[in-house]
């Protein structure tokens, strides 16, 4: 009794803070943690479910006849030039050398008349397209924001990409990608239709590939024989590199993708190859490498000098294209931790594999009839090239269209190089064939488009 006598007074004390007696500002005090604790808590669970509903609602939607892939992206920062090697961060590698200077924050504020390649929407349109971006319509999430499955008024069906836009460098590549890609067309490219600048809202409408992604198809689950027979993957590999040609070789100034991978490469119902998401993509002007301010890409892709240096010209699209195929070839991911040690990397165990003279081990058990040999082996060559670490004893994209469109390569184009350059041992044919010392060019006809 006396303690609690004793007390009451101290409680009713007015302290220094606005003359408050001593037990309000407790009372106070008391409230607002309590508010605290409870919105932590709200977010959380609200956090939680959103994603979960988000899962199901992928897995809904392409549940029909497209693979899933499960997906864990996750940024790895580098610091100086060296990679994280930690198996969990290396999902996609984006490192920030130091603050663009050249690409303006500010919102782009055109009119739907005068953007001249495409179609300025309003929120308004794309959430009537969408239904208001309703669960049922995501197509899939990557690094940049969520993908909607969405049908304009005129019927046409669209893929509209919300980018997150409470990132400043969200806002930056929304501009850089637009003004990089909205008047490219091509049929082996996914094109832009529009955009919603609206608010804070930054949105790209893109033209609807209907048949998912090449990553789901190769590593999806899709039974014990892939739908993607040999020619199929050739098929996918030629019209890819027939977009980037376009890419690198028929605009001016060229366009740089800088993230050429399995997920952005698109397919319809026919098989055919939609390079997607040009999001990294920069204008370069003709004839310069260029040292981008960041270097961004997907890990398992990334040519080494880019990577380390940041120079960037489309020599390291090149390097990306040779892992793509490497996969297309082999059905492996480019890194890929549930493999033994030494098959981890795909580039390590490829190249073993090559210089073993194991090549037709290469081929992916899922592939039910085997390419010929000679087909084989030209893929095998160009991916060879690709690779270079020398970034300029790389082919261009134009001629590796025609690397793998032609019959007789790599045949022709060794054997001049073998009369030109050097002495040819007595070792056999594949050997010759996967070793030129020096790279034949023949010339090549300019019809990649
Ligand atoms: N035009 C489109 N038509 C149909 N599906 C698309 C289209 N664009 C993107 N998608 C799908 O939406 C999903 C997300 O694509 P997005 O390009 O945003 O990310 P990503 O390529 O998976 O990853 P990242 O952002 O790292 O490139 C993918 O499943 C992709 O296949």
């Amino acid at each position: 009794m006396a303690t609690s006598g004793a007390s009451l007074p101290l409680l009713t004390n007015r302290t220094s803070i606005a003359g408050l007696k001593f037990y309000v500002l407790v009372i106070i005090f008391l409230a607002i943690a309590v508010s605290i604790l409870l919105i932590t808590v709200l977010c959380i669970r609200r956090n939680r479910s959103s994603k979960k509903s988000q899962m199901q609602v992928k897995v809904k939607h392409s549940s029909g006849t497209i693979p899933l892939v499960s997906k864990e992206i996750v940024e790895v920062i580098k610091i100086g030039n060296v990679i994280d090697d930690d198996p969990k961060m290396q999902k996609q590698v984006e490192c920030e050398i130091e603050e663009s200077s050249s690409v303006s924050v500010e919102s782009p504020s055109p009119s739907p008349e005068n953007i001249g390649w495409g179609r300025w929407y309003t929120l308004k349109e794309l959430e009537n397209a969408t239904g208001r971006f309703s669960d049922g319509n995501v197509i899939g999430e990557g690094g940049y924001g969520i993908v909607y499955r969405g049908i304009l008024q005129d019927g046409s069906v669209v893929a509209v990409k919300n980018l997150l836009n409470n990132k400043g460098q969200a806002e930056k590549e929304f501009k850089v990608e637009v003004e990089a890609i909205g008047k490219v067309r091509h049929k082996n490219l996914v094109g832009l239709v529009g955009y919603c600048a609206e608010g804070a809202q930054r949105m790209l409408v893109y033209e609807y590939v209907d048949n998912g992604n090449l990553e789901q198809w190769l590593h999806g689950d899709v039974g014990p024989i892939s739908p993607l027979t040999w020619d199929i993957r050739m098929k996918i590999a030629v019209g890819t590199a027939k977009g980037l040609a376009y890419l690198h070789e028929g605009l001016e100034p060229k366009v740089v993708h800088r993230d050429v991978k399995s997920s952005n490469i698109l397919l319809d119902k026919k098989w055919n190859a939609r390079v997607s998401d040009f999001g990294l993509a920069k204008l370069l002007g003709s004839g310069k490498s260029y040292v981008t301010t960041r270097v961004m890409g997907t890990f398992g892709y990334v040519s080494p000098e880019y990577a380390s240096t940041g120079m960037l010209n489309e020599s390291s699209d090149v390097y990306s294209f040779g892992i793509l195929l490497m996969e297309l070839i082999t059905g492996r991911s480019p890194i890929d931790y549930s493999r033994p040690p030494a098959e981890m990397n795909l580039v390590d165990w490829f190249k073993g594999m090559v210089a073993s003279r194991r090549g037709d081990e290469l081929l992916d058990p899922l592939i039910e009839i085997q390419p010929s040999p000679r087909s084989l082996k030209r893929a095998l060559l160009v991916c060879l090239r690709c690779i270079d670490l020398d970034a300029n004893k790389r082919p261009k994209m134009g001629q590796i269209v025609h690397m793998l469109e032609a019959d007789d390569f790599p045949f022709r184009s060794d054997l001049r190089t073998r009369e030109k350059d050097y002495v040819p041992s007595q070792a056999d044919e594949s050997k010759k064939v996967l070793y030129p010392t020096r790279h034949a060019e023949p010339v090549y006809k300019a019809s990649w488009r």
